[in-house]
């Protein structure tokens, strides 16, 4: 079994540490090396006690950081809607409306189209150092095609969310009812083999999606399909679906830009996570949510992409961190932490979002000596993974 000892990293970042410093909570190693041995971390420790291996890659004074989890992401679609966008920046507010116009152009899109559309955007996402992605579905919105995306997402990850109740399709408008019955139930039986989640845009405020007690039939149902829960919850305004959330166990509550006092303290006494998604706000010029309200509160929270044609066409997980530091009140190390630790959290997974011995090696090299530097040099590409024993950076040296 061949072994790579990872030597020149002027910082660890493990997001195992604990308590309260956001800093501690890193986990931050100065001067430490590790060894992977067959794709799982095999020892950690002081460069200077680093055991012979058969490979050495010395990352010449660069940080090492968990790879980033991006725990919501729309990567499964066919069309354009960069039109939309510059509409929008010119004054024409978001509302959900042009989720039919991507339904059109995926339901018309081949099967091989759209496995070559997702395979170049889960690359897009992983050369810029994330690893885990959940993707939904969500823009089929009839059985044949969420069960396709459905289908096409398991081939790229685990993490597969079935979000037929995205909006109700346009043939559906005037029958909304009879839309919920197709979703929970013949389009579930058939998407529910390849996910593991299920999802609702709970959004009283857009005609085009759902209400608190369609959503709360919608999630019933996955759940009573065995899928965990996520929603979608008070993006376009105050709402129900942060507190549905909380009251059916959500793993994750995802967007949380309007919220009153009752959703707060209900996210602060529940098990669900709140996932932030700045590149939202930043893509649709709203006002963002307030990290530091929630963090103060004793919330959870994750940051995620949300990457879709829509509302952030962006697969930047060192994006959101920027946005979130600089737009959204939070520390360097949560904005880091929750881009890790708490998204993968948020995904019930253990073997992800932390560097420890015994978990896979989702390892990401940042092109500069601490981590401190991915919200200090917002937009330039420090961040790539290290995949095998390859070193991502040409002029880091390799050795027997
Ligand atoms: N809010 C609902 N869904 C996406 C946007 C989808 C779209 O506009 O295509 C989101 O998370 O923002
Ligand atoms: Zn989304």
């Amino acid at each position: 079994m061949s072994a790579v000892l990872h030597t020149g990293l002027a910082e660890l970042v493990t997001c195992t540490g604990e308590g309260p410093d956001p800093v501690e909570r890193l986990g931050v190693l100065p001067d430490a090396a590790l060894v992977v041995r067959e794709g799982v971390v095999d020892w950690i420790g002081p460069v200077a006690e680093a055991p012979v291996a058969d490979e050495r890659v010395d990352h010449g004074g660069r940080s090492m950081i968990p790879a980033f989890v991006d725990s919501h992401s729309h990567l499964v679609f066919a069309g354009d809607r960069s039109a939309e966008f510059t509409a929008r920046m010119a004054g024409i507010p978001y509302d959900g409306g042009g989720i039919a116009t991507t339904m059109t152009a995926t339901r018309a899109a081949s099967e091989g189209e759209l496995r070559a559309l997702l395979a170049a955007r889960v690359a897009e996402l992983r050369g810029q150092g994330s690893d885990l992605v959940e993707i939904k579905t969500g823009y089929g919105l009839d059985v044949a095609t969420e069960t396709r995306a459905a289908r096409l997402a398991a081939e790229v990850t685990d993490e597969v969310t079935f979000l037929g109740a995205h909006v109700v399709p346009p043939e559906y408008r005037d029958r909304r009812a009879d839309y919920v019955e197709l979703v929970t139930g013949p389009m579930l039986d058939s998407v529910a083999p390849y996910a593991r989640w299920v999802d609702v845009f709970c959004e009283p405020n857009s005609p085009h999606s759902f209400t608190g007690e369609e959503s709360r039939e919608v999630l019933e149902a996955g759940r009573r399909a065995g899928l965990g829960l996520r929603v979608h919850g008070n993006q376009l305004g105050p709402g129900p679906g942060v507190r549905l959330a909380v009251e059916l166990g959500a793993a994750s509550v995802d967007h949380c830009t309007f919220l009153d006092d009752a959703d707060v303290d209900a996210l602060a006494g529940g098990d669900t996570i709140a996932t932030l998604l700045p590149g939202v706000e930043f893509s649709t010029r709203s006002p963002y949510p307030d990290a530091r309200r929630l963090l103060d509160a004793g919330v959870r929270v994750a940051l995620a992409t949300d990457c879709n044609p829509g509302t952030c066409y962006s697969s930047s997980m060192p994006l959101m961190i920027a946005l979130a530091v600089r737009e959204m009140g939070m520390h360097p190390a949560e904005a880091l932490y929750a881009a890790t630790a708490t998204a993968a959290d948020s995904l019930h997974r253990t073997d992800a979002g932390r560097i420890r011995v015994g978990a896979p090696a989702l390892l990401t090299v940042l092109d500069a000596p601490s981590w401190e530097h991915l919200a200090y040099r917002p937009g330039v590409p420090l961040s790539r993974p290290v995949t095998g024993a390859d070193s991502p950076w040409p002029s880091s040296r390799r050795s027997a």
